[in-house]
């Protein structure tokens, strides 16, 4: 089986390939732009003759024969995203069209992933995957929300029109080694914060809240709805939910006691609250995630110990 990855050099990417390339029977190709993947992700695979790493950006056209697309391409993290809107809502749409176009061509399974984002500030919790979300269409946050829906309807107008064999998943704030440790989203910003000595910036109100995956959960969950026979869409999250307050006394009593939280100001459309129902998952799949986060964020801290050079205290 060849299969393409595109944003493969990502933190959820690169984990993913390095579960596909675990079969011997898989040819993996990665294409990423490098505007927050990074090579270094890859390493172990770079010479492998099973693995191909191509530096393309989605926005443009792309001609090779695969069997399968991950379609994880897009900067995921708020700051990132929102730092050129007008790109991530070019990468959500004109790249989601064009690894369409591939899929067409070359008859490929397409599996998009999309985001617990399409669901905007919910009214409904938890979220199902039939609720249609409560979304601000011009907010800041619309490049990557009303993107990824965009690119939802994109999918299932070519699987309807062109019979092409799609799948969704919407995946909710994930975490795990190899973040960047500037990504900016809560996790990684509290454990880079806390291995620093530096205060724990919760934004207000600070009652927000989300359901955390770790990577793992989520690479197994992807695998599953690809080799799967529902085209989703289909939550990929951890029920697990916790308030931002929560999360920073968690990093506080694992990773540093001595470090203080500070609340400050947040940006506009935050949702309040996030978490998702994984009952199709769990029928559909047979998928539930496994890695507590009280298990995952250890893991993760041990990850960003070792890049930013702290040691651990006896
Ligand atoms: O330093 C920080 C950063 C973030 N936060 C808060 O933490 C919460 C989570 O924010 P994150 O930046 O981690 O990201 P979000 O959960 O809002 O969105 C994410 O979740 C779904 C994914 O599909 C998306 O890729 C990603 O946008 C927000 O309420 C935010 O206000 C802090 O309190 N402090």
């Amino acid at each position: 089986m060849r299969i393409l990855v595109t944003g493969g050099a990502g933190f959820i990417g690169s984990h993913l390939v390095d579960k596909l390339m675990e079969n011997e029977k898989n040819e993996v190709i990665v294409v990423d732009n490098y505007f927050t993947g990074t090579k270094d992700n890859l390493k172990k695979w770079i010479g492998h003759p099973r693995f191909e790493l191509i530096r393309h950006d989605v926005t443009e056209p792309l001609l090779i024969e695969v069997d399968q697309i991950y379609h994880l391409a897009c900067p995921a993290s708020p700051i990132f995203y929102k730092y050129n809107p007008v790109k991530t809502i070019k990468t959500n749409v004109i790249g989601t069209l064009n690894m369409l176009g591939l899929a067409k061509r070359v008859g490929a399974r397409i599996l998009l992933t999309s985001t617990s984002e399409v669901y905007g500030d919910p009214l409904e919790h938890p979220q199902t995957e039939s609720y249609w979300g409560n979304v601000n269409p011009i907010g800041v946050r619309s490049c990557y929300d009303e993107g990824k829906r965009v690119a939802e309807t994109l999918m299932f107008d070519y699987h309807r029109q062109h019979g092409i064999e799609i799948r969704i998943a919407r995946i909710f704030n994930t975490y795990g080694p190899r973040m960047n440790i500037d990504d900016g989203r809560v996790v990684s910003n509290f454990i880079a914060q806390a291995l620093r000595n530096e205060p724990l910036t919760v934004q207000l109100p600070g009652t927000q809240t989300r359901s955390f995956c770790y990577v793992s959960d989520m690479v197994d969950g992807l695998i599953r709805l690809m080799e799967g026979e529902n085209t989703g869409p289909i939550n990929i999250g951890n029920p697990g939910e916790f308030t931002m307050l929560e999360l920073a006394e968690s990093v506080k009593e694992l990773i540093n006691p001595e470090v203080k939280i500070s609340l400050v100001e947040n940006t506009p459309d935050d949702p309040r609250q996030r978490k998702p129902d994984i009952t199709k998952a769990k029928e559909v799949l047979g998928w539930e995630p496994k890695v507590k986060l009280r298990d995952g964020l250890p893991l993760m801290e041990e990850d960003f110990r070792q890049r930013l050079g702290v040691p651990k205290k006896n």
